[in-house]
């Protein structure tokens, strides 16, 4: 007895489901510029080897909950993309046996605070507080592998209050999912439940607060997020 009350147990080991991936606290490894179209509207240049930068646990947000808009930011930008979840861990890891890592895949959003990510740019700084804040990764539920039979023919797209404002296929990827996970693993260990996301096509652009978001994978998912400003 504790206090008057009955001391209870709980077992110190939770049951781990990887279809709840963003509940582990693991990494998010996201790869940037990844479509040519998306590099030239914003005149970056076409990469010739994968950009790379993360998000921490703290960045996932699920539909029901708001994407908050970042009080610093006043050009918050949507950026529709595949997620990769990585069901098997491995270091450098072949393109041939890349496949095998794959537990599935989630529909992802890369919020984006451009007007940050700008003066970052221009001051070689990194891009951390434009794109790792609070709800800057909208995840839709887990799609098990055998839904996406081929990650390089997939048509991904989004609406802003039901306008379209992006649409395109990861066909059009510089490079491909198991080139990403045998590059990214060759630097970063990848761990069971990392989410890789793997770039987003062209029309990214602002979003407001009180707008809605809709964005899907054709035949296989969709989701929305409303979009509010923190009162503090
Ligand atoms: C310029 C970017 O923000 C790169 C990025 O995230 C992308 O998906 O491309
Ligand atoms: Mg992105």
């Amino acid at each position: 007895m504790l206090h008057g009350r009955t001391q209870t147990f709980l077992p110190t080991m939770a049951v781990r489901n990887i279809s709840r991936f963003w509940e582990w606290g693991r990494k998010i490894i996201c790869v940037g510029r990844n479509y040519a179209d998306h590099a030239k509207e914003l005149k970056n240049a076409i990469p010739t080897e994968p950009v790379l930068f993360l998000k921490p646990p703290s960045a996932y947000v699920r539909e029901g909950s708001p994407i908050l808009v970042p009080l610093y930011s006043s050009n918050l930008h949507h950026e529709v993309e595949l997620g990769v979840v990585i069901g098997k861990g491995g270091t450098a890891i072949p393109q041939s046996a890349a496949m095998e890592h794959v537990a599935g895949y989630a529909l992802c959003l890369d919020m984006t605070a451009r007007d940050i990510q700008d003066e970052c740019k221009s001051k070689g700084l990194p891009w951390t507080l434009a794109k790792a804040f609070n709800t800057s990764c909208p995840v839709s539920d887990f799609i098990p592998k055998d839904r996406i039979p081929d990650p390089g023919n997939v048509k991904l797209w989004l609406k802003v209050n039901d306008q379209l404002r992006q649409s395109g296929c990861t066909s059009q990827m510089i490079f491909s999912v198991p080139y990403l996970i045998s590059y990214i693993s060759e630097f970063i260990s990848l761990e069971e439940g990392d989410l890789i996301l793997t770039g987003t096509p062209k029309g990214v652009s602002a979003v407001q607060e009180h707008d809605e978001l809709q964005a899907g994978i054709e035949d296989v998912v969709t989701m929305n997020f409303k979009v509010e400003r923190p009162d503090h």
